[in-house]
């Protein structure tokens, strides 16, 4: 007998428990214990055990009379297939062929010169130690595999008491936005938008080339690579098919909760992608290289359809950079691409919520009361809205089940929580400590939201709600805004960034991002603006101005609006009754807002009935009109839309003072 650590006794040999506290000692006839109180296994050695306990993943789905020009093809001829694009996605552009690749974990396939697809292809002599070796591929495993190679592999890698996957970032913890760069060639340089205010810092096709290489033989150095082959875009007519290349279980998880995850039969037939990421994460681009200011490098060459990310293992990249390029590919079909948040109530009502990072875009649009279609990216085309992606990606700090309990409930198994701190003994997560970074993450599939709307695609948006996390205060909560004032905004793109999505931002900080989204658009701001100019018009939706900031005084001063009065605010314009409502102008900025929201205190709604210093409060709005003055200069030579008519309302829509 043996202590089991518990304190309690343990039976080794020769007798077994029968219900609590009662134990029975048996003897066989010839003296020798034997327990077949139960049935046995039917295995003669633990490999055999071993063997049984996974069983093949079901067959693949069997040919149906689809026109698809891999569905002719016999199961080993896709592998096949599979293989070399996956081979050729990982070729170096210098030396002849692409890698070597093989399928599976090396840990568990040691013996795999025998099952390579070059076997049929005659002995060719090796040029490079690289040519000698094999590249192994994961390729789109599942969430518990992938949980596997995490915690196996990768330092800081935990399970969590709810179940879902921790895990650090490394030294980056947000965006890089001045190491992302854009190859400028003969048609980049003129569709694009280049110079002042425009995120697309130019590098040349021989640089890319060069940080290309780096990533790919770096890849391709490693043990092993993860490979997704995933989907963007719900609305099916203008799906892209993207393949990212990853050295870590963690970036290959992250994207598989949030890109759009294919069906088993949807991945036999994916043929080529049209977009390919090659992630090198903590490798570093070389600083000697042209054009680099730092060791990190976010490269998109849109002509190649590819990016290259090196020196950062910030998840986020990847799902931006992506959006980057919707960003490109969807105007071009005359689609807009939307940095906001969607949903969707019973009746079908459809809103918008813009907004920069950090201003609710998550938080707002998912509603237990509603239907979520997305939180962060979307398109809207001729037909409908629909999500670019296949989940969200939420802040954790100060995450509460109270406030937020969608949210708080979509932690679970599978879900990939980055720079969070937890308990070292029971893994509680403590949601308040700040100890690695303040952009704390979760990123989930969007089916973890109770109510998502599957397919992710809904009607034209009947609002579109403009979110500003105004730091000065001065702002009011609601306002009702016209058309011209909607396109104002929409192009001043205001608020104050919060601590910690991009690098080097500690506190609140004063901004104006074009289009809710300057980092990530690539065409000048008016484009998207006269796009949504026209689908608003046509479709009849209302603009609205909610600031999710401070009231009674400025960051330090104030405090942040309850997010429980900005819930009721949104309620209010989602069921109708705002629209209707009594409303005054507000002075400088010409506002129209509400004299009463039905459970918000009506005093908070003009800010200037919450600030004690009157005086201080008049000049913060002056300050701030201001702001907004001078960064619309260089938006006032542009034309919005057709006729001059739109483009001389939107210039007078502004704060006059
Ligand atoms: N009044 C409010 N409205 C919206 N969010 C608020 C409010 N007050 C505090 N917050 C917090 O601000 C953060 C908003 O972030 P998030 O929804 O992730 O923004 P985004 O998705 O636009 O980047 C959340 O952590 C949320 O809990
Ligand atoms: C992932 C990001 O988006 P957001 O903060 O808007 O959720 C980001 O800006 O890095
Ligand atoms: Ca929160
Ligand atoms: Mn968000």
């Amino acid at each position: 007998m043996a202590a089991n650590g518990n304190g309690n006794v343990a039976i080794e040999n020769g007798s077994v428990r029968n219900g609590p506290g009662k134990i029975q000692t048996q003897k066989s006839h010839n003296g020798i214990c034997h327990d077949d109180s139960g049935p046995t296994v039917k295995a003669q050695t633990i490999d055999e055990l071993h063997s049984l306990q996974q069983k093949k993943s079901a067959p693949s789905t069997p040919v149906t009379g689809s026109q698809t020009p891999f569905a002719t093809l016999s199961d080993q001829e896709r592998q096949k297939m599979q293989l070399q694009s996956i081979s050729a996605s990982l070729a170096s552009l210098t030396r002849e062929t692409g890698p070597k690749v093989v399928k599976g974990d090396p840990a568990k396939n040691p013996k795999v010169a025998h099952v390579t697809h070059h076997q049929h292809v005659a002995p060719t002599i090796a040029v490079s130690d690289s040519s000698l070796k094999f590249t192994h591929v994961l390729y789109n495993l599942s969430p518990a595999e992938l949980y596997e190679q995490a915690i196996k592999y990768e330092k800081g890698s935990f399970i969590t008491s709810n179940g879902a996957m921790a895990t650090l970032s490394g030294a980056k913890t947000g965006r890089s936005p001045r190491d992302k760069r854009v190859v400028k060639d003969d048609v980049t340089e003129n569709e694009l938008w280049w110079g002042k205010g425009s995120p697309n810092i130019e590098m040349d096709e021989q640089t890319f080339l060069v940080n290309r290489e780096r990533a790919v033989d770096y890849l391709n150095s490693l043990d092993k690579v993860f490979v997704n082959d995933q989907f963007l875009n719900w609305d099916p007519e203008n799906q892209i098919k993207v393949r990212i290349v990853s050295a870590r279980a963690y970036h290959s998880l992250f994207m598989h909760n949030m890109c759009i995850r294919p069906t088993p039969e949807e991945l036999e037939n994916f043929g080529t992608p049209d977009f390919t990421i090659y992630n090198a994460g903590q490798f570093p681009c070389n600083r000697f290289t042209h054009y680099m200011t730092s060791s990190t490098s976010i490269d998109l060459n849109l002509a190649r359809r590819e990016m290259v990310i090196l020196g950062t293992q910030y998840a986020g990249e990847m799902k931006k950079g992506l959006f980057s390029v919707m960003h490109y590919l969807m105007p071009k079909r005359q689609i807009l691409s939307l940095h906001s948040g969607c949903n969707m109530g019973k009746d079908g009502d459809v809103a918008l919520f813009f907004g920069l990072s950090g201003t609710g875009k998550t938080t707002l649009s998912t509603d237990h009361n509603r239907y979520l279609i997305g939180d962060d990216e979307h398109c809207w085309s001729e037909n409908c809205v629909s999500n670019i992606e296949g989940g969200c990606y939420a802040k954790c700090i100060d995450l509460s089940r109270e406030k937020e309990p969608d949210i708080w409930n979509a932690i679970r198994f599978g879900t990939v929580l980055e720079n969070v701190v937890f308990d070292e003994h029971n893994r509680e997560v403590d949601y308040s400590d700040k100890s690695v970074t303040e952009n704390t993450r979760a990123a989930y599939p969007i089916e973890f939201i109770p109510n998502a709307k599957l397919p992710c695609v809904g009607p034209h948006p009947k609002n579109v709600i403009l979110l500003a996390c105004d730091a000065f205060g001065v702002l009011p909560p609601v306002s009702k805004l016209s058309l011209a004032q909607t396109m104002y905004h929409f192009i001043s793109g205001y608020t104050a960034l919060v601590a910690g999505t991009e690098d080097g931002i500690k506190e609140p900080q004063a901004t104006f991002s074009a289009c809710f989204g300057a980092a990530f658009i690539m065409l000048h701001p008016t484009k998207y603006a006269a796009m949504l100019a026209e689908k608003m018009e046509r479709h009849g939706a209302t603009g609205w101005l909610v600031n999710t900031g401070w009231s009674g005084g400025s960051y330090g001063s104030g405090n942040r609006i309850k997010l429980q009065y900005t819930r009721k605010i949104i309620d209010a314009i989602h069921n109708g009754s705002l629209l209707d409502a009594e409303y005054k102008k507000s002075e400088i900025f010409g506002l129209e807002t509400p004299i009463e929201v039905e459970g918000v205190p009506s005093e908070i709604l003009d800010p200037v009935n919450v600030w004690s210093d009157k005086e201080a409060y008049n000049e913060t709005l002056l300050k701030l009109a201001g702001l907004f003055k001078n960064n619309f200069e260089t938006f006032t030579n542009y034309r919005i839309g057709n006729g001059d008519t739109l483009t001389e309302e939107i210039l007078a829509a502004g704060p006059i003072f």
